[in-house]
């Protein structure tokens, strides 16, 4: 149980609303060289920073539960830590480890997926899933050792469907993934293995939906990987540059469907008998696919033409509620003890909105990858425009502060979270003029929603989940300017920094003095206890500290 603290009574008599504000992908970069934040008009936040206090929480690495510092943050592993106060080893962490154990191997899992296989007429496994080394869904070595593994059983076939990244690593990078790969594909195979690259496409374009935002994507992978049909390629090397050269300036995460042939037949479609394995372990892109594959009859999100009787396991456990999918190769982490939970039991009412594409964020995600709410909390989902993001880099900001305002304004809420998702998805589109107003767009909103804040006598937290749009050209590790293209532009850069986030505490209320401790280890998960103390209580054992002052 959360305990009351005497010595905050008199904050949480003072304090009415919460608000917690997730500005996605707002980093703090060291420079303001490529900076769409730097260069961006943002009365609102500049005065935040000039007269509120502020302090930099660590958002990438082991701070948030991944492998490595050199690992940046996301939104999955950000909204974890923010919501459950807590650092979890991630779903790259914990696959990485039991590969190296090789406990992965010795499951339940892996083993009815090779003596599926090994059962089936093509002794055929299927893994589909994002090629590269961004460790935000995937990593391209996980992958690797499927491939040997499935070797090393005795399966005769393996085909890989690769969705080509381009947003968790540099934008068209997609050659130095692919064609080392087709290489250590080709070097595995022999005369008794075979092992190929069937088909793949960009993730924005083909399988990686999340969040119900654009079932036609999921509809257009399935085409590709299960039914074969789409633009024909010897192979991925050939269909990535044909691609290019056939849509000039697309970059890789937008480039369409490929599917490779021999004599104008597909070599890897997937049929009744096979064995698939999705390699992503990150949930919200993986669960439409799976649903794909594992829902009978009922399914009704597109005409699958053909639904194959296949062997399915997914990297993780992607939805532990909806068990999706029954069958995974590792166990994802077992998030407990979350804000959302304990404010619940508390009998604290909480809201949470945001836009379709980070709706999952503030309540999937924030709750520790549940999918049911807590009692007490409502959810608003603004439904996300299906466009390019950089043609509307002001996305729902507007909407999402209507909604929070309004639901200030009812008075029913005593903790309210939102995701602004500007800075991060016009981020991902290396688009420096549109991230650079996707950033003012925030600002307004903010402007606006602090406003109903202080009438509601509230104080409001306001952070981000990782950097984006903070380094929006790729930066020269000597000199820290912009790397430049052929041509002298810089090189855009779409994923992801490494660079901390800020934390600021904004209010008005009269007569009440807060601050923040600035500490080296200071980082997201510090929020759910801030939050718990502004109302009163105790930490829960499990969280880390609250950074709360009083003066
Ligand atoms: O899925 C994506 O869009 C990117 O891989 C990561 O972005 P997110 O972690 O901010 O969602
Ligand atoms: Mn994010
Ligand atoms: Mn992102």
């Amino acid at each position: 149980m959360l305990q009351r603290n005497e010595s905050l009574s008199q904050v949480a008599a003072a304090v009415g609303p919460v608000v917690l504000i997730v500005m996605d992908g707002y980093g703090l970069s060291k420079t303001d060289a490529g900076s769409a934040i730097a260069a961006a008009n943002k009365p609102t936040l500049d005065k935040l920073f000039a007269q509120h206090p502020n302090i930099r929480l660590r958002a990438h690495g082991t701070a948030v539960g991944m492998p490595s510092d050199e690992d940046m943050g996301n939104s999955e592993v950000g909204h974890n830590a923010l919501g459950a106060g807590q650092v979890y080893a991630q779903g790259a962490a914990l696959v990485a480890d039991s590969i190296a154990s090789g406990e992965i191997w010795q499951g339940q899992a892996w083993q009815e997926i090779v003596a599926a296989a090994k059962a089936g007429k093509a002794s055929r496994l299927h893994c589909i899933g994002l090629l590269s080394d961004g460790n935000v869904h995937s990593h391209i070595d996980h992958l690797k050792a499927l491939v040997r593994q499935a070797k090393a059983e005795g399966l005769r076939s393996v085909r890989v469907h690769a969705l080509i990244d381009g947003r968790d690593v540099p934008e068209t990078s997609a050659l130095d993934y692919v064609l080392p790969f087709e290489a250590f594909l080709a070097e595995l195979s022999d005369a008794d293995f075979d092992a190929r690259i069937a088909s793949g496409g960009g993730r924005q374009c083909i399988t990686m939906d999340r969040y119900d935002a654009n079932w036609p994507m999921v509809e257009r992978g399935w085409k590709t990987h299960v039914l074969g049909q789409g633009p024909q390629f010897p192979n991925a090397g050939a269909a990535i540059e044909g691609l290019r050269q056939q849509h000039p300036g697309v970059i890789d995460q937008d480039l369409p469907e490929f599917v490779i042939a021999e004599q104008g037949r597909p070599i890897g479609t997937i049929e009744d008998g096979d064995a698939v394995v999705l390699f992503n372990f990150r949930g919200d892109r993986a669960i439409e696919i799976t649903r794909a594959f594992e829902e009978g009859a009922s399914f009704d999100k597109f005409d699958r033409v053909r639904a194959p009787k296949v062997s399915y396991a997914g990297m993780l456990q992607y939805d532990g509620d909806l068990k999706l999918p029954a069958r995974f190769l590792v166990a994802p982490p077992a998030i407990r003890n979350t804000s959302g939970e304990w404010f619940s039991k508390l009998g604290i009412t909480q809201f949470a909105c945001s836009e379709t594409q980070k709706f999952g964020h503030v309540t999937y995600f924030w709750n520790g990858n549940r999918s049911s709410k807590f009692e007490g909390e409502t959810y608003l989902e603004v439904p996300s425009d299906v466009v390019p993001f950089e043609q509307r880099p002001w996305m729902k900001s507007a909407e999402i502060a209507d909604a929070m305002i309004a639901a200030l304004q009812s008075g029913q809420h005593k903790i309210l979270r939102c995701n602004f998702a500007n800075g991060d998805m016009v981020g991902h589109t290396g688009n420096f003029r549109a991230a650079t107003m996707s950033i003012e767009a925030v600002d307004l909103a903010l402007g606006r929603l602090l406003k109903a804040v202080d009438a509601a006598g509230g104080v409001a937290l306001i952070t981000a989940d990782h950097g984006n749009a903070d380094e929006m050209f790729e930066l020269d590790k000597k000199s820290g300017q912009p790397a430049l293209n052929k041509d002298g532009s810089p090189k855009a850069k779409t994923a992801h920094t490494l660079n901390p986030v800020p934390l600021i505490l904004y209010h008005r209320i009269p007569g009440l003095t807060l601050g923040l401790k600035q500490t080296a280890a200071a980082g997201l998960s510090n929020l759910a206890a801030t939050t718990a103390a502004l109302l009163g209580y105790d930490k829960h054992a499990d969280w880390d500290e609250s950074l709360l002052t009083l003066a």
